[in-house]
């Protein structure tokens, strides 16, 4: 239960929870952390704190280095739980401290805590709070990833705190990225983009010209290790993402009660492939939602599978297609497809979400009658190879 120095001076002080596998609807098969940071300079700050059930090992921690009674600023980033969830007892434990937020964070935080004797500092966009040696200064960031959001930088150190951007999922030892390495650290970077910032794209890209412009050399989030040496390796992947940019790729996610909807992706697999495109098959009884947004992030054509049950689609299709929905992946090539015995209205309920979803669709979606015959997959066979010299033309 060690504090861990960033910056001389500057600690990590959050909590890890190892055996978190589930997060508001996202899997986490490698835990988080949630990261509070104490500046330690005439003015004694602490930046965001831990989810309330790791209050006491994060105060642990600040207690190695302070007396928790002396904090005289208690910034808050973000109103989201897993970071003001110790906000309450860290209020108690230091009478004296003000409450630094955006005018957001001071409306959140007020309606969701009810507490009355909070003294609160709201700072607006671009202000600055000199704390001694060193200067604060918050950049409001809205709707990356709530209205609320706010980032702190600290000139003199080089040192930005994102709070929930740049973050990853990751319970580990380890504090920074070198320590476990880019393929870990990017994977859960790019799951934790795809379930949580995706919508916020054009926000995204905003703070980033913001953030760019800045003097960095260590990014500090709220979830997960901190950047040191890979921030050049993650702010154009971030650019990326936040732009919807895509890879010559394919993803194909279905669902099946007889098999037959697995034949049909199973052939427009086999075409795309003849056309050169690398194909992710994603089961929808064996993936997680949340896990197949991280094949999604990166994939120009996502194709959808589901058979007909009682006039519609099935239900872990409907699940995946609203989560989606709600991520608003854009500048996608969607294609529906599946099976039917008599009325065929699943195949076709997909494809309405798809084109309500703005992607492209140049072509139709297949549905085929019961089990597909070996002339049916090889024109389904046909049309993937189609699409696939679409996604590489
Ligand atoms: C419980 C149940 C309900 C079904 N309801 C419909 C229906 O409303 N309309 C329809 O066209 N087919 C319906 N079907 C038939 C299936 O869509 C058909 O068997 C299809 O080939 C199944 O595809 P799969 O092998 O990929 O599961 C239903 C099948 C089952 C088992």
């Amino acid at each position: 239960m060690k504090p861990v120095e960033l910056k001389p001076g500057i600690y990590w002080v959050g909590g890890i929870d190892w055996n978190l596998r589930y997060f508001h609807g996202y899997v986490t098969p490698r835990g988080t952390t949630y990261n509070a940071y104490l500046i330690v300079d005439e003015k004694i700050t602490l930046v965001d704190t831990v989810k309330h059930y790791l209050c006491d090992e994060m105060l642990d921690r600040i207690k190695q280095i302070i007396d928790p009674s002396k904090i005289d600023y208690m910034v808050s980033n973000h109103v989201e739980m897993d970071h003001s969830g110790s906000l309450p007892k860290i209020m108690e434990l230091a009478p004296n401290a003000q409450l630094v937020t955006s005018p957001q964070g001071q409306k959140g935080l007020k309606r969701y805590y009810k507490k009355d004797n909070w003294n609160f500092k709201v700072v607006n966009s671009g202000e600055e709070l000199s704390i001694g040696s060193r200067t604060l200064k918050f950049v409001h960031v809205p709707m990356v990833h709530w209205p609320d959001s706010m980032v702190t930088y600290i000139p003199e150190e080089k040192l930005l705190l994102p709070n929930d951007a740049f973050g990853q999922h990751i319970a580990s030892a380890e504090r920074f990225d070198d320590q476990l390495g880019w393929e870990i650290v990017h994977e859960e970077a790019a799951t934790y983009y795809a379930n949580i910032v995706l919508p916020y794209g054009d926000n995204v890209n905003k703070a980033l010209d913001v953030v760019t412009r800045l003097d960095i050399d260590m990014v500090a989030p709220s979830h997960g290790v901190i950047w040191r040496s890979l921030i050049p390796k993650i702010v154009p992947v971030y650019r990326k993402w936040a732009g919807n940019e895509t890879d010559p790729k394919a993803l194909i996610v279905y669902d099946t009660m007889w098999d037959s909807t697995r034949r049909v992706a199973l052939a427009l697999q086999d075409g795309l492939e003849d056309a050169g495109v690398p194909v992710t098959m994603r089961f929808l009884q064996t993936n997680h939602i949340s896990e197949i947004m991280t094949d999604l992030l990166t994939a120009r054509a996502i194709l959808i599978g589901t058979p007909t049950l009682n006039n519609g689609m099935l239900p872990t299709v409907s699940a995946f297609l609203t989560y989606i929905r709600g991520l608003r992946p854009k500048k996608r090539i969607g294609l529906a497809f599946g099976s039917y015995g008599w009325g065929g209205q699943g195949a076709k309920e997909v494809a309405g979400v798809i084109k309500d979803m703005g992607w492209e669709t140049p072509l139709d979606f297949i549905n085929i009658q019961y089990r597909p015959d070996g002339q049916e997959l090889q024109g389904v066979r046909e049309t993937g190879k189609k699409l696939g010299e679409m996604i590489t033309n």
